[in-house]
């Protein structure tokens, strides 16, 4: 019988649900060291956020199949390193939903009414009235970051309340916010106009401090904000800073920058913030959702069936799978290098499998570029499973089309997308068995490897220009791994494709933009 490790509290129905095909054992409170030790046993791993799986873990794992994360962030668990051992690893992406949204909403109740220390001043024997005059939220405007699922709940929510709703999440249409009753605007404009601002987005380069010294400076003296997405969002200084010099009106957190939170000096301020031990998914219905989502999921893939929530491999079966696994990672590539270049409002995204690609089975190849479209957005919420349906909710619009013609390469992909940003164009075909080269740009010829980061010019085919582009990144550091131009004809327009060492610092896409004969530039992070 197949054996499973549970080594965060779960709830007792995932546990029934794994004993029908596995020996459970469920071991709270293990040391990294202690659980690389015993992983070897075991087939299946279940955790919530109080396990962090590591790569020396992953790897000590010989006979692990899955992990499942009984909850929605895997940012404790090396997905890369799974993938690599071609572990499966499974969240619940949905079954905390209305209990994170419920815990945003009680803070912002709380924290308008000083709940918490009004509380502990009646248990302390006082009766005292007058150190607790509330604000309420009736008429008030909330400014919602991230209007995903629970930002969703907590719109409808709060406009039932009679809030006026801002949100900003550049990723999502306005018909959507409209449906929600919210007015879509930029971050700047939600700073300066909210009265409450939630946030409801994952942690990313761009979202880690996304809340800093700057943006506080942008709130209102009787802001209020709510944090129960992910630490790290806040930058805790700036913030303590803020309400100590009553900048700002108050906070309320269940998530920080480290975890548990250790000696901060936000538990010294009194009753404008409220602080909680990441308790937004501890409600009896989301513990036993995320539970048997998880377990289930377990159960399936120990039986040989796929996993529908597989953060990392698609839930189809083995043998299409590796035929097209090589395609499908050009796939994503070049999904979220199409999705950046056209900007976060994607509306239209046109799949084209070229040469022997197009005699394929083209869904798993759509799927795969949804997801890498959507990943700059969702991160590891959107997966093989529910690229799909997430596009659709977003109402992009996918058109495939095939096209068996000779080309230079045996096949390849053509990906088009209308987004914010314009409309733009990318190929891509693999080199051997799984090298993948960008080989089209808007319609200019490349030919160059995808690299974390990378920048994209289009300008006027002219001397010098390429030098000075060379130099001014050289002025901000920025050392180029390798540098390609594409034309077509000779001092008309062409691109630029350059792979960096080094991600761009702020400000420098304005300078480039600025040199003499740069139409426009991008970059990417991949
Ligand atoms: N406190 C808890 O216990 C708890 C429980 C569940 C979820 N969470 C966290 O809550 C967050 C939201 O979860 P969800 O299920 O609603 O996710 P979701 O993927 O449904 O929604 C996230 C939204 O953020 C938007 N977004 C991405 N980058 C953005 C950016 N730079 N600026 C503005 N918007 C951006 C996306 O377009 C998306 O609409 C996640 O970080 C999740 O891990 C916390
Ligand atoms: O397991 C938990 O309680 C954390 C839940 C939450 O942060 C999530 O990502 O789902």
């Amino acid at each position: 019988m197949a054996k499973v490790l549970v080594s965060d509290p779960i709830d007792q129905a995932g546990i029934d649900i794994l004993s029908q095909v596995a020996t459970v054992d469920i071991k709270i409170g293990l040391s990294s060291e202690e659980l690389a030790q015993i992983i070897p046993e075991y087939d299946a791993l279940m955790i919530r956020s109080g396990s962090r799986v590591t790569q020396e873990i992953i790897e000590a794992g010989t006979q692990l199949k899955i992990i499942g994360r009984a909850g929605v962030g895997v940012d404790n668990v090396d997905v890369n390193a799974a993938t690599r051992k071609g572990i499966v690893v499974v969240n619940s992406p949905e079954g905390n939903t209305i209990a994170a949204a419920e815990h945003a909403l009680a803070m912002m109740l709380a924290l308008s009414r000083y709940i918490p220390d009004a509380n502990a001043s009646v248990k302390s024997g006082k009766w005292d009235r007058k150190s607790f005059i509330g604000a309420e939220v009736y008429k008030k405007t909330l400014g919602i970051v991230g209007l995903g699922k629970i930002g969703s709940h907590v719109a409808t929510a709060a406009k039932a309340m009679g809030m006026k709703l801002l949100a900003y999440d550049p990723f999502i249409s306005t018909e959507r916010a409209d449906q929600l009753g919210c007015r879509l605007v930029e971050m700047d404009v939600l700073l300066q106009e909210s009265d409450y601002i939630t946030l409801h987005i994952p942690k990313t380069p761009e979202t880690t401090h996304l809340i800093d010294a700057a943006a506080i400076a942008k709130m209102k003296p009787n802001a209020r904000i709510i944090n129960c997405s992910r630490g790290g969002i806040i930058d805790e200084t700036a913030l303590y800073n803020a309400l100590k010099e009553g900048r700002i009106a108050g906070a309320a957190l269940d998530v920080y920058e480290t975890e548990p939170l250790g000696d901060s000096p936000l538990k010294s301020l009194e009753k404008q913030v409220i602080l909680t031990p990441h308790l937004g998914a501890s409600t009896t219905e989301a513990q036993v959702n995320v539970a048997i989502d998880v377990a289930e999921q377990i159960r399936d893939v120990l039986l040989g069936l796929p996993a529908r929530s597989a953060v990392n491999i698609p839930g189809l079966g083995p043998d299409i799978l590796e035929e097209l696994r090589p395609y499908m990672q050009l796939a994503e590539t070049l999904g979220n290098l199409v999705g950046q270049l056209a900007g976060g409002r994607v509306e239209q995204l046109v799949v084209k499998l070229q040469g022997e690609l197009a005699t394929n089975k083209s869904q798993p190849i759509v799927v795969a570029a949804l997801k890498g479209l959507l990943s700059q957005a969702l991160r590891e919420r959107v997966n093989y499973v529910n690229a799909s349906i997430e596009a659709k909710e977003r109402g992009i619009r996918v058109i495939e089309t095939r096209d068996a013609g000779e080309r230079d390469y045996a096949g390849s992909l053509h990906l088009e997308a209308k987004g914010s940003l314009g409309d733009h164009s990318v190929t891509g075909a693999l080199l051997g068995d799984s090298e993948i080269r960008i080989t089209d740009i808007d319609e200019f010829p490349v030919n160059v490897p995808p690299s974390q980061h990378m920048l994209f010019t289009l300008h006027r085919d002219m001397p010098g220009i390429i030098g000075k582009i060379g130099s001014l990144l050289g002025s901000f550091n920025v050392n180029i791994a390798s540098m390609q131009v594409g034309r077509k004809i000779v001092r008309g327009d062409a691109v630029m494709v350059l792979s960096l060492d080094d991600p761009l610092p702020d400000g420098i896409l304005d300078e480039i933009t600025k040199v003499s004969g740069i139409r426009d530039a991008y970059t990417v992070t991949l």
